[in-house]
């Protein structure tokens, strides 16, 4: 299938894959995990040179039908196609073989390699004897990456890469074989609006050089900016078959997707109490950097009770940095925070949990859950004020199994390991966890990245009515409009400080420009 190994033959075409593009038609493909079936009798033919798009609720089956085509879960029953061959199952050199390629929805390139050495990773290219020069390896990862559209240098170090980028070396490394068929989960769950537009761009330009491009996606407008069809999945059944997106109406999308569950209205945002007292307060807060995000400098802000306060920028300019250092997770390296009028700038994250602080975190899959864990252990990891010093593990369980019950998890039982849910799910387990009566500083970073719309709509509710309780509410986020929905206020960082605050109600161009230029004007 590859062209022979020469200094001057490269891999196939990326951008213009050698190879036409391949339908894949699937017959009654079921999968099971134990007696649990995640996919049930799932039909459906997609032609080539077409936008897929895959939807569903969290836990519907999307990812798993990804992974079969990809030939990393083995069906119990049915038939894949790609093009004329059908598929063993279960195997991913076939899979590849046979043109098929996934970029997973968390990245798989190692962090602390450079780009040319992460995408020689999957060159299967057999090597000269003695393996290939660095300028080899830098010219091929150069033609690749501009195949693939993606503006990077071949030497730049993929943990320390905007994840816009890390994405875009993602796609350059699916490209690289010269794929018919090219699946991506929930690509646009980690990327910022102008990024996004790039991706749509890059997918619709793949679909028209012919290949059968397939996208898990969530949000309704990212489907309709995208799609040429969309199939829904429900509870791992087939609900809506591949269907020209101009026969759908946003109305039958949506009921297509979330079926009869209701989508809670979000609250209105009541102003906080005239003399509400302040719940968080930093002072000239300097914190460190982490390892692609400005260090947050000099930041002074305060959040009272009933609050709920937004944080915009691009991605990487101290967003996380500040969030770290308020948790306790990092010390700070000038200025104060306190909480609840009490000083914890050198308290750690349990004293913190102590006053009142819950926290869902950047990355739910390291910092939210232990995924090995069952679900009532993470539930029950973080003690609470109030907890005897001898808990019970029967009403862990129950306080566990009601919580996910609120939050409309899809989960078989409390004893199943965190890391056998789906990405939405997950969080979902991190959300019941961290906002409950208790709380009175929830910093919630893209709290309703990877949900569907009717858990997303949960979360936006649970955050005005946390505030609405007395809370101050701190929220990072790359969703402009959902925070202008839920905020008092948003402060734009830019570079690692605070260069702009403003109001309701907001203006998503002033905004914007201020995330850009990193002044408000
Ligand atoms: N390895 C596994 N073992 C047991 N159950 C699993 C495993 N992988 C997935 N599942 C279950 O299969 C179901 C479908 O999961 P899948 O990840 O395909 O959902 P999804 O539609 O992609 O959800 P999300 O939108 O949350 O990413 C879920 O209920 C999940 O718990």
């Amino acid at each position: 299938m590859q062209a022979p190994p020469d200094e001057n033959t490269e891999h196939a075409p990326a951008g213009a894959p050698s190879r036409a593009g391949a339908a894949v038609a699937c017959r009654d493909v079921s999968v099971r995990f134990g007696d649990f079936r995640a996919l049930d009798g799932v039909s459906g033919t997609f032609p080539p040179g077409k936008v897929h798009v895959i939807v569903g609720q969290n836990g519907a089956g999307k990812t798993t039908f990804a992974r079969v085509l990809a030939g990393l879960v083995e069906p119990s029953g049915g038939t894949v196609r790609v093009g004329e061959h059908l598929l063993t199952g279960g195997n991913v050199a076939e899979s590849r073989r046979q043109g098929v390629e996934l970029v997973h929805q968390h990245f798989a390139l190692p962090a602390d390699f450079t780009v040319a050495q992460a995408l020689e990773l999957f060159n299967d290219e057999s090597r000269p004897f003695g393996g290939f020069s660095k300028a080899r390896l830098h010219r091929r990862a150069r033609t690749l990456l501009e195949r693939g559209g993606a503006d990077v240098a071949a030497d730049a170090v993929i943990g320390r890469l905007p994840i816009e980028t890390m994405q875009a070396v993602e796609i350059a490394r699916a490209l690289a074989s010269g794929p018919r068929v090219l699946i991506l989960d929930e690509p646009t769950a980690v990327l910022p609006p102008p990024a996004m537009r790039g991706l749509f761009g890059r997918l619709r330009e793949l679909a028209a050089a012919g290949l059968c491009v397939i996208v898990v996606l969530h949000k309704l407008d990212e489907v309709f900016a995208v799609a040429d069809t969309v199939t829904a999945l429900r509870a791992g059944r087939l609900v809506l078959e591949p269907t020209p997106i101009a026969d759908l109406s946003p109305a039958e999308l949506s009921r297509a997707i979330i079926g009869d569950a209701p989508v809670k209205e979000v609250p209105s945002v009541a102003e906080p109490a005239p003399d509400a007292p302040a719940v968080l307060s930093t002072a000239r807060l300097t914190a460190r950097s982490g390892s692609h995000d400005a260090a947050a400098t000099d930041v002074s802000l305060e959040i009272r009770a009933g609050e709920i306060v937004g944080v915009a920028g691009v991605e990487g300019n101290g967003q996380r940095s500040l969030v770290e250092a308020l948790v306790g997770m990092s010390p700070l390296r000038g200025g104060t925070v306190s909480l609840g009028g009490a000083d914890v700038s050198n308290a750690s994250v349990r004293r913190r949990r102590d006053h009142g602080l819950r926290v869902i975190p950047f990355e739910r899959n390291v910092e939210g859950v232990s995924l090995s864990s069952a679900l009532w252990e993470n539930h029950a990891a973080p003690r609470r004020a109030g907890d005897g010093p001898l808990l019970n593990p029967r009403a862990l369980r129950e306080r566990c199994r009601e919580a996910l019950d609120r939050w409309r998890v899809a989960y078989r039982s409390e004893t199943q390991p965190a890391g056998n849910l789906s990405g939405g799910n997950v969080q979902k387990t991190v959300l019941a966890r961290e906002i409950t009566g208790d709380v009175r500083l929830l910093i919630a970073a893209h709290p309703t990245r990877g949900l569907d719309i009717a858990a997303a709509g949960d979360v936006r509710a649970a955050l005005v009515d946390a505030a609405a309780s007395g809370a101050a509410v701190l929220v990072v986020s790359a969703d402009l409009e959902e925070m202008f929905e839920v905020c008092h206020r948003v402060l734009v960082m830019f570079a690692g400080r605070v260069v702009a605050e403003f109001d309701r109600p907001f203006d998503l161009d002033r905004v914007g420009g201020a995330m850009v230029r990193g002044e408000g004007a």
